[in-house]
């Protein structure tokens, strides 16, 4: 049976007047899409810094699993299962696909200070540990179609690639839950459709949010929908539901959709 990775209870965030986020809800579950759309300002890149730590919520709740997590460090809810992607990329340019996500892979073991093993040089543990960042590596390189492309430098690759890349770095820390912000933007129909196989992959083993104003590809993937609108949920429920809501389509879809 399917099950809820991560649960926001009514979270707000206020900047000053400005109620950016306004009491909203989403559960994420295992094996299923959720978009959140809406027109520019929003909320949804608020609502996912929320979810992520990123930004601590005025008032509300944000379980991860069984485990309340409100007002987290970003690091510390990244380390119970939280991977993020960002608008903006966060590769490192100079170093090749192979490098990166080892960096990623890394990474993770870097943050857990209570671990002994980690400071033990050369010994079978650290044999160990290094060959478990490797296969965290390995499986977010396959994962995310870049196995091809190991050696290839980030800053040489098209667009496309560089959006698979981040999607590996973030693999490459194991998390259940996935927050993905706008991982089409600036994309060509063929990478488009390549990213939307990708989201597919990842689908079945992680609890994925997705923040996208591409809506055919939104409505391709989601198996459920959030619609925001000044900080407020106007909508939500599945792609025929939401399509056919009066309010969205006034509000924001249009008639084409
Ligand atoms: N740090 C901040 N301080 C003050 N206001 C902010 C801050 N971050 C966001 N806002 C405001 O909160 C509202 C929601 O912004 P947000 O970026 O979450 O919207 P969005 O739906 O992600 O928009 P977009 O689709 O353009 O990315 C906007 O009015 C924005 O100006």
């Amino acid at each position: 049976m399917a099950e809820v990775l991560l649960s926001a209870q009514k979270v707000t965030k206020r900047f000053g007047g400005l109620a950016a986020v306004n009491g909203v809800s989403v559960d994420l579950w295992r094996g299923k899409i959720h978009a959140v759309i809406g027109p520019n300002g929003a909320g949804k890149s608020t609502l996912t810094n929320l979810l992520s730590g990123d930004l601590p919520p005025t008032s509300g709740q944000v379980l991860l699993g069984a485990t309340d997590v409100t007002g987290w460090a970003p690091e510390r809810i990244s380390r119970q299962g939280l991977g993020r992607s960002y608008q903006k990329t966060n590769i490192f340019l100079p170093l090749t696909v192979h490098e990166n996500v080892r960096l990623a892979a890394q990474s993770r073991d870097a943050q857990q200070p209570w671990n002994p093993l980690r400071w033990w040089p050369d010994t079978r543990s650290d044999t160990i540990k290094n060959r478990a960042t490797s296969a965290r590596l390995e499986s977010a390189i396959e994962l995310s179609g870049l196995k091809d492309r190991r050696t290839a430098i980030a800053g040489a690759m098209s667009h496309g690639e560089q959006r698979q890349l981040e999607i590996a770095m973030t693999l490459a820390t194991e998390p259940q839950v996935l927050l993905l912000d706008e991982p089409l933007a600036g994309m060509g129909v063929a990478e488009a459709e390549r990213m939307v196989e990708l989201l597919q992959r990842l689908k079945p083993a992680h609890a994925i949010m997705l923040v996208e104003h591409d809506m055919d590809a939104v409505f391709a993937l989601a198996d459920r929908l959030t619609v925001m609108v000044n900080g407020e949920v106007i909508a939500h429920g599945t792609p025929p539901e939401v399509r056919a809501d009066a309010t969205v389509q006034a509000a924001y879809l249009g008639e084409d959709h």
